[in-house]
């Protein structure tokens, strides 16, 4: 589905952030100007674009949970960014130490690597429909992924959920991560108002997001999403690996 067409070198040329976004993300160690000596890949011509979904939403917001259920129903498959990355620690690859230093930090992760990441799941994947959990976490992470996969989100979710709940369910969320501590909470959530903001607000002015009130239970919360979709039921209708219980496929019976 996927074929590389160019390399791209440096990644941010006259297209660089905003000067406020610069400061942002000069003040929490972030390096605008490094490079991308990559590859970028673009959908094949004459296939169809792969259906595309970003998850937004401040850290303990249950963006993976809503994931887990829209999976379960849509068939999309999902691509969570904090796994992919977990996944590169646990490996001990190259990367590895350096992403769990981050992590630890509650800091964000160079977008080259990440992206390259992302790039990977996305081409080796025989799926059409995706769902991008916790990226683009900054600017950075999203003209990244713009310029290097060279595809746009159809639908942008926005989990929108009080800073104190979000404390409240990563404190007890028992997975053993080494980011769930107060320590790391605090400044995961300096970040998010940052630099995830400026992300929410951009696919805001393009009528691509989608808030949700992430406050209630996990099916109130699901009772939203689901309308979301339904413009794109036709496109969703043909992933081969959608739920058969799944609201979007006709009941032959
Ligand atoms: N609606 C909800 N109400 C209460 N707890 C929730 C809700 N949704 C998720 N959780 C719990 O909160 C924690 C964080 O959820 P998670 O899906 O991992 O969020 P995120 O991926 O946004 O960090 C988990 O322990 C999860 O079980
Ligand atoms: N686009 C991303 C996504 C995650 N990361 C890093 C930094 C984040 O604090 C950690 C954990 O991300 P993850 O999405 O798993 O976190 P939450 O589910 O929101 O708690 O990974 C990143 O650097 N860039
Ligand atoms: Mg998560």
């Amino acid at each position: 589905m996927w074929r590389r067409v160019a390399s791209l070198s440096p990644m941010i040329s006259s297209s660089s952030p905003s000067r406020s976004l610069a400061r942002n993300q000069a003040a929490f160690g972030l390096n605008i100007r490094e490079s991308f000596a990559t590859e970028i890949s673009k959908p094949e011509e004459g296939a169809k674009s792969p259906f595309i979904t970003f998850v937004l939403g401040g850290p303990g917001s249950g963006k993976g949970t809503q994931c887990e259920k829209i999976v379960e129903t849509f068939g999309l498959t999902h691509l969570s960014a904090g796994d992919l990355l977990r996944r590169e620690i646990a490996m001990h690859t190259k990367n590895g130490d350096m992403i769990l230093n981050l992590i630890k930090d509650g800091k964000i992760v160079p977008s080259e690597v990440t992206v390259k990441l992302l790039q990977k799941e996305l081409e080796s994947s025989n799926s059409s429909k995706f769902l991008i959990d916790g990226f683009p976490r900054t600017e950075e992470n999203r003209v990244a992924f713009e310029r290097i996969v060279g595809a746009d989100p159809d639908v942008v979710l926005f989990f929108d959920c009080p800073e104190e709940e979000m404390v409240k369910r990563v404190l007890n969320r028992n997975q053993g991560r080494v980011d769930d501590n107060i320590t790391t909470m605090k400044k995961r959530l300096k970040i998010f108002e940052a630099l995830n903001r400026p992300v929410i607000d951009y696919y805001k002015n393009k009528g691509k997001l989608y808030t949700i009130n992430a406050v209630g239970t996990v099916d109130d919360i699901f009772k939203q999403v689901l309308p979301i979709f339904t413009p794109f039921e036709e496109q969703l209708k043909q992933s081969r690996h959608v739920n058969p219980k799944s609201p979007l496929v006709e009941n032959s019976s």
